[in-house]
């Protein structure tokens, strides 16, 4: 840990008494770090980071997730500007923040991203004009207009502060957003902003100790510099500022003929460029001086007040520790704890925990009175083939997926979740044992470190899904577990006996646990040892089960945006009959592999596409069980499921093939007659 509470008093303080540290005039730090050309390269690009920081971040994270679980106003994994309601309500400065950007002591300069591609360095580049409609440059626009509040954050892959920056993620302060404005980037014309601090009585704690003065309100600081000239184009009758004094005033409209012009020609983009030191260094928001912004978030002992034990969406949001400032994830089932960090940092010391055992939630609370899904919300494109007999007093319905298998659902009725130890019985145990439930690091997420977004915990054979869960034996799992598992086998052995398969008793168990507003995302199950079939018993809430075939089998167009050469061409698929057409003529090689990639994108366009339609809604109630059986389920099919809100548990178990002895040992299991299961 680096930032005890200590070191934020004392940054506190110095904050309070900016007089406290040396700093240099203003003519020489404009001479440092305004009338210097900024080039296509980054400001400070190259230079040393120095510890010198005036004090230490007031929230900091080692994951993009921690400040997203945590902050309310960065809810946003990807992309640098977090928005809500149309309005910018945050924004990173992490790397790559393209050319011409600076951040002096209280502004920033930089672009707003959306629309750009990353090229092979791993830059953003623009591919086409920003456009002024965009979702992006729409919410930074109207967030300046009305000055809403703006939280940042800064990455330590920043290269504009001359500062060694202490952690992955650090929140600055709030913000403003006082310039948006075009300028040509690269062949296009894209969007750039400047933030401005709000808080001109204090400095930053990113702030050298030796800085220069806060921005003053243009005009009235002896010394200050005057606002940018605002001058009003010939050709497009719009005012644009000035906001380069090198290479000077040029339209920013980028409809008009003139725009990014100086005398008709576009400056060089080799050209020096110099900010105007009236733009970059003045204060140009002087009319919020009296507003509070409150607390970039709240930060306190959750210790202190009375636990609801809830499964409430607040229980699961991240809190930001009262003790190290670091934003922590509810990542165990009944506790917060700031040491329980998988990217926590060998410096890291702090242990401050919450305890959070949730009190019982009644079923009832759940399955009564709530009101039945619209049609629409349980649209499928494949009619079930019911049976209300076979298995009564369950009813099953069974969809059968072309090219995929089939999924038998057995919807569960009050006679059966009421049984001794049926769904009602074990629904209300699963509540009070401590199964070790936890949130996990996803394998292949885009963004490191994310967890998911429900709590699990493995049970039998190892299995890695979706992340890479610890697996307990069989023999240490309470009763409740091996009685789920007595219906799951007997759901599983119904279901593969009825398509003409061959039963394989499961031997893994994965019990998911899901607050309020939890789910799992589209996923399959298919680890490479999978056996064909899955079982899932639902407990409390209420959910919907989605299936749709794969982007890359129903566009026949793979992730790298390339298309499938050993392409099934799955009934149901996109241009069905045109892809079949085209087939045997690359197969018979009268067209070559680009030739026939053509012709495919040709047919089903590239990628970028919209998701493939969903195949199945299901209605999952609590007590109710279902079957997928068929390895091209997982193969060329994918399956998401989201809850109602409120606590909700699916048990789910599979055969994974293993001649690992350990593992085996852990999956090998002996019921006891009361937790054997005959249907009923
Ligand atoms: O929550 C559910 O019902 C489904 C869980 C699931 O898909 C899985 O465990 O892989
Ligand atoms: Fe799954």
């Amino acid at each position: 840990m680096k930032e005890s509470p200590r070191r934020l008093d004392i940054m506190k303080d110095e904050q309070m008494n900016p007089e406290a540290a040396p700093r240099l005039s203003r003519k020489r730090a404009r001479a440092d770090s305004v009338l210097q050309p900024v080039s296509d390269n980054d400001l400070n690009k190259g230079s040393v980071p120095t510890e010198d920081r005036r004090g230490n971040p007031p929230i900091w994270a080692n994951t993009r997730q921690q400040v997203v679980d945590a902050i309310d106003w960065y809810r946003s994994m990807q992309g640098g500007v977090a928005h809500s309601n149309k309005r910018c309500t945050g924004f990173l400065v992490d790397g790559d923040n393209g050319g011409r950007s600076v951040m002096t002591d209280e502004a920033i300069i930089t672009r707003v991203g959306g629309g750009s591609t990353k090229d092979g360095e791993g830059n953003l580049s623009l591919k086409k004009d920003q456009s002024p409609d965009g979702v992006i440059i729409t919410a930074v626009m109207t967030s300046m207009q009305e000055h809403q509040l703006v939280g940042v954050v800064i990455g330590s892959n920043n290269k504009l502060l001359n500062i060694k920056i202490p952690h992955r993620y650090c929140v600055l302060d709030w913000f403003i957003i006082t310039d948006v404005w075009s300028e040509r980037i690269g062949k296009f014309a894209g969007y750039r902003l400047r933030l401005e601090k709000l808080d001109w009585s204090t400095k930053g704690w990113w702030t050298g100790s030796d800085t220069q003065k806060s921005l003053q309100p243009g005009n009235v600081h002896e010394g200050s510099v005057p606002n940018p000239p605002v001058r009003t184009c010939g050709e497009c009758g719009l005012p644009s500022k000035q906001i380069y004094a090198e290479p000077g005033w040029m339209c920013l409209q980028p409809t008009c003929s003139q725009f990014w012009k100086i005398g008709g020609k576009e400056p060089s983009p080799a050209a020096p460029f110099v900010y105007n030191p009236g733009f970059l260094n003045n204060r140009l928001s002087t009319h919020l001086d009296s507003h509070d912004p409150g607390a970039l978030a709240q930060i306190f002992d959750r210790n202190l007040e009375p636990s609801l034990g809830s499964a409430d969406r607040e229980e699961w949001k991240g809190i930001v520790c009262p003790h190290c400032h670091k934003c922590i994830q509810r990542i165990t089932w009944d506790a917060w704890d700031c040491s329980n960090d998988p990217a926590r940092g060998p410096n890291e010391t702090c242990n401050y925990r919450v305890e959070r055992k949730i009190r019982e939630i009644p079923l009832d609370s759940l399955v009564r009175g709530v009101k039945p899904y619209l049609p629409k919300q349980l649209e499928c494109t494949i009619a079930p083939a019911i049976d209300r007999l076979t298995y009564a007093p369950y009813e099953t319905r069974i969809y059968e997926i072309p090219g995929g298998g089939w999924i038998t659902h057995f919807v569960a009725n009050d006679q059966i979740n009421g049984r001794p130890s049926g769904p009602n019985d074990l629904f209300d145990r699963l509540q009070k044992l401590d199964l070790g439930l936890r949130r996990y690091p996803l394998t292949n997420s885009q963004v490191p470190g994310t967890l998911t977004c429900h709590f699990a915990v493995n049970y039998g054979v190892p299995y890695k899904y979706v992340v890479s869960v610890n697996s307990k034996a069989f023999s240490e799992a309470p009763t409740e577990i091996l009685t789920a598992l007595g219906r799951l086998s007997w759901a599983t052995e119904q279901a593969v006996k009825r398509s003409g398969g061959e039963y394989q008793p499961p031997n893994e168990l994965l019990a998911l646990g899901y607050f309020e507003q939890m789910k799992i995302g589209f996923h399959d199950d298919g680890e490479k040892d999978l056996g064909p079939t899955i079982a899932t018993l639902s407990l409390g809430s209420r959910s919907r089960m989605f299936v749709r075939m794969k982007a890359k089998y129903y566009y026949g167009v793979g992730d790298g945006g390339s298309h499938t050469i050993d392409d099934p061409i799955l009934p149901g698929c996109l241009k069905e009959r045109e892809r079949w057409a085209l087939k045997p003529d690359f197969e018979a090689k009268k067209l070559t592999q680009p030739e026939y990639k053509q012709r495919l994108a040709a047919l089903v366009g590239g990628k970028g596409k919209k998701e493939p339609p969903k195949l199945l809604r299901l209605e999952l109630k609590h007590g109710d069980l279902v079957v997928m059986h068929g390895a091209g389920l997982q193969k060329y099919f994918e399956h998401s499921v989201q809850p109602d809100n409120g606590l909700r548990f699916a048990l789910t178990a599979r055969y994974i093939e293993t001649s690992d002895k350990a593992d085996l040992e852990k999956g090998s299991f002996r019921l006891d007659q009361h937790q054997v299961y005959d249907g009923h």
